[in-house]
């Protein structure tokens, strides 16, 4: 049963409630009209045609920058300006560290072991502890690089074989992430880079399915009494495809486990190293993969996108890794001595957030934020899109101009609050300096090595950035460009 299907067969139940249901929090703050039961769902869905993320930004013109919004029975606090970020994510990130789980994904053997998922347990503690001193530590990123830099060399080589042709280069891309990924989690491919069905039922479409289904309006999250219904189905989808995705790596979880490396070189090894059974492997897998490669593809799209549309600025990448990299092949060791690389990764990343409300947040315990009551257990939204696009933090912010973090010190770290790519405070993204390596190696690979041009003579002014929210941020359609050599 799809949305729309579900939404309607319960018009009957939502007209007897209608007179008897009345929002009753005191103090909340304001917010768009909230019809009983319904709330204010009508003002956000009725233009189906602009997406979610531009109509709270444009909302919160009206109502200001922290305000409430009736899902159905469900209250949603959304924080628009840096200030209100800095309210939830710094002053009082303890009690907003809880996290909203979306329907689809309350999966009962992965929701136990979930580092996403979780709110600050003893066991999410015990996981970021590994995550940053050993899976992510400098030192293991450091000894991985070489196979990055040789995944990164299989995508440009591949790219050979389709100069001059139309390619969807996220495709190509989000494999090259899978693969980066995969070695970083048990040192093995998971894409291949072919034209036949070899990749049909491999990990990247599986786990694009599943993100997409979880990204689905779910009826259940606006009336959450009908949970365990799951009307249109999208828990048991959820289920079906986690299970078959545990599958593929089933086989070398259990080699490992036969055979150990004697020194520690991945992921897997960690894991088993600190005795971590099938159920927690299997959890910590899925939310490398997951949230790894969608958010990182996404953003590579975004930064290939605008450098095509404003080719000064891409030239001046290219005399940039000209200058430095030279006719060598890029490496990681390059990355310190190409900032304005890393200021066109920002500056997409300001304008083009891959998750442009974050990884949204509950509320453990009711608090005072700008003078206002947030009730307990209310999802919260930082709207990292409506933030970055700020005219009080930015000056021209909707223009393409990498050069304004050369001349500033506003970094994704966190502590700048105009700029959260990545969040902030206790669940800032753990994965930020894999990203903070991987997306600038690949965007200067493709550009060091490529001439971009667009199919059909297309002009680069004529390229058209289109925004679609699902799971991230991308663009609809999805980048076609064509590689040529560079002379
Ligand atoms: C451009 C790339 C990426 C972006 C934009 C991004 C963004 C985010 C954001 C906004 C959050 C929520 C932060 C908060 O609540 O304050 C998050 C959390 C998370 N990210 Fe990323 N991420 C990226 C790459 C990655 C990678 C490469 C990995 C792993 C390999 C990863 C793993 C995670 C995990 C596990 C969490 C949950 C942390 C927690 O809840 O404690 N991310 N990410």
């Amino acid at each position: 049963m799809d949305f729309q299907v579900a939404l309607f067969s319960l018009i009957p139940v939502i007209l007897v409630c209608i007179l008897l249901f009345k929002p009753k929090h005191k103090n909340v703050p304001p917010g768009p009209h909230a019809w009983p039961l319904i709330g204010s769902l009508p003002v956000l869905f009725t233009n189906t045609e602009v997406p979610l993320h531009v109509t709270l930004t444009n909302i919160a013109h009206t109502h200001g920058p922290i305000m409430i919004i009736w899902l159905g029975t469900k209250p949603t606090v959304v924080a628009s300006t840096a200030e209100a970020a800095m309210e939830i994510l710094k002053r009082n990130d303890q009690v907003f560290s809880g996290r909203h789980i979306p329907m689809s994904f309350r999966l009962k053997h992965h929701i136990k072991y979930s580092l996403v998922w979780s709110d600050c347990t003893d066991y999410w503690k015990l996981l970021r502890r590994i995550a940053r001193t050993e899976i992510f530590s400098p030192k293991m990123l450091q000894a991985q690089s070489h196979v990055r830099e040789q995944k990164v060399g299989e995508l440009v080589e591949y790219l050979r074989s389709k100069e001059g042709q139309a390619v969807k280069l996220t495709q190509f891309v989000f494999g090259t992430l899978l693969n980066m990924l995969g070695n970083v989690v048990f040192s093995r491919d998971v894409f291949f880079y072919s034209d036949d069905d070899r990749n049909k039922d491999g990990i990247q479409n599986l786990i694009r399915e599943m993100l997409m289904v979880g990204a689905e309006p779910n009826i259940a999250e606006f009336y959450p009494i009908l949970e365990d219904l799951d009307l249109q189905r999208l828990k048991r989808k959820c289920d079906e495809l986690f299970l078959r995705v545990m599958k593929l790596w089933k086989g070398t979880v259990n080699e490992r486990k036969e055979k150990r490396n004697e020194e520690t070189k991945d992921m897997l090894d960690v894991l088993l190293a600190n005795d971590f059974n099938d159920d927690q492997i299997n959890a910590l897998f899925l939310e490398t993969f997951g949230p790894g490669s969608e958010t990182s593809s996404a953003t590579i799209e975004w930064v290939m996108s605008e450098l095509i549309k404003n080719p000064k600025e891409m030239a001046k990448v290219r005399k940039e890794l000209d200058e430095v990299v030279g006719t060598s092949t890029m490496k990681e060791s390059h990355l310190p001595q190409l900032p304005y690389l890393q200021a066109c990764i920002k500056e997409a990343m300001r304008l083009h957030p891959a998750a442009p409300f974050l990884l949204p947040r509950r509320g453990i315990e009711a608090c005072e934020v700008m003078g206002y009551t947030i009730p307990k257990d209310c999802k919260i939204i930082v709207n990292a899109y409506a933030i970055g696009r700020d005219p009080n933090s930015w000056t021209d912010p909707l223009t393409f101009r990498p050069e304004r973090f050369l001349e500033s010190d506003v970094d994704y770290h966190g502590s700048h609050y105009q700029f959260i790519p990545f969040g902030s405070g206790k669940r800032i993204c753990i994965g930020m300096a894999l990203a903070t390596r991987t997306i600038p190696l690949i965007v200067g690979s493709l550009v060091h090595t490529y001439d971009w041009g667009l199919p059909d003579g297309k002009r680069p002014e004529e390229l058209e950035l289109k925004e679609k929210l699902s799971l991230s941020l991308s663009i609809d359609p999805s980048l076609c460009v064509v590689p040529k050599m560079r002379a």
